[in-house]
């Protein structure tokens, strides 16, 4: 379970802020962390991997601080957290060596899967390759906590929807995901419950299950969320 609290994170050059009241995930869970450019989605995974020191509040992994949890958290971003030196073969030895559940044969398959070159330097790999073997190392991790930022970037849809496929394949279903992405109309059917952040707060948290049973799509509460000039959060709509 992934419990936050009180989470206050400011950054001085500028006034953005995020503030998350009280946010629990339960083990198991797919949750979609979604919101407009700015919103804070990076903000908040980053906080959450224990990147920048916050303001204040507590976030933990079974009651554990993120930095004695870090073995069992697989960071997937848009940034990449490979070494670019490496080559995917070293990069996965380096992984291994760190990571005791990280699985060797997996990360092979993922990588002939994705037609990545094991035995290139990953710098010389394109956007999307990067944006791939981040996602192979991520998932290889075997961790309990998957935490990805925006990880289906690619200049076309297919790839994009692709990796998506992949990444659910690969899920044994025992692992708690937050996933932060645009791409709202493929993973409606993929995520379990949708935590929309707008100007750094929280303001939807709602199952999916629930959210289809009033005959509503993401789009429809995202747009909802915007468009309302309020900072409370987002009942569902009589009737
Ligand atoms: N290092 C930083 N210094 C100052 N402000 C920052 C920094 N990083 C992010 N911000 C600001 O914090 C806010 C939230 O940014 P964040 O990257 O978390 O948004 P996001 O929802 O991930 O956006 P996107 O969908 O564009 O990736 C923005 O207003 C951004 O300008």
């Amino acid at each position: 379970m992934i419990e936050l609290k009180y989470v206050d994170k400011r950054y001085p050059a500028s006034s953005a802020l995020l503030y998350v009241h009280s946010l629990t995930i339960p083990t198991g869970e797919i949750v979609g962390i979604l919101g407009e450019n700015g919103s804070g989605k990076t903000t908040l995974l980053k906080s959450m991997m224990g990147i920048g020191e916050m303001w204040s509040g507590e976030i933990s992994y079974d009651g554990k601080p993120p930095t004695e949890a870090y073995d069992r958290i697989a960071f997937v971003t848009e940034e990449g957290s490979f070494l670019p030196d490496l080559t995917p073969d070293r990069y996965g030895q380096f992984l291994a060596d760190f990571f005791p559940r990280f699985d060797r044969n997996y990360y092979a398959k993922l990588l002939k899967d994705y037609e990545l070159p094991a035995d290139r330097k990953i710098r010389t790999f394109s956007k999307g390759q990067k944006m791939k073997l981040e996602l192979s190392a991520g998932l290889a991790k075997r961790a309990d906590y998957l935490l990805m930022d925006e990880p289906f970037v690619g200049k076309d849809i297919f790839s994009r929807r692709d990796s998506l496929k992949r990444m659910v394949q690969g899920l044994t279903g025992s692992e708690t995901v937050l996933l932060s992405t645009h791409l709202i109309d493929e993973i409606e059917n993929v995520i379990d419950r949708a935590v929309v952040l707008h100007k750094g707060l929280v303001r939807a948290d709602f199952y999916v299950d629930d959210m289809r049973e009033r005959g509503l799509s993401l789009t429809d509460v995202m747009t909802e969320v915007r468009d309302s000039n309020t900072s409370h959060p987002y009942q569902w709509p009589e009737g």
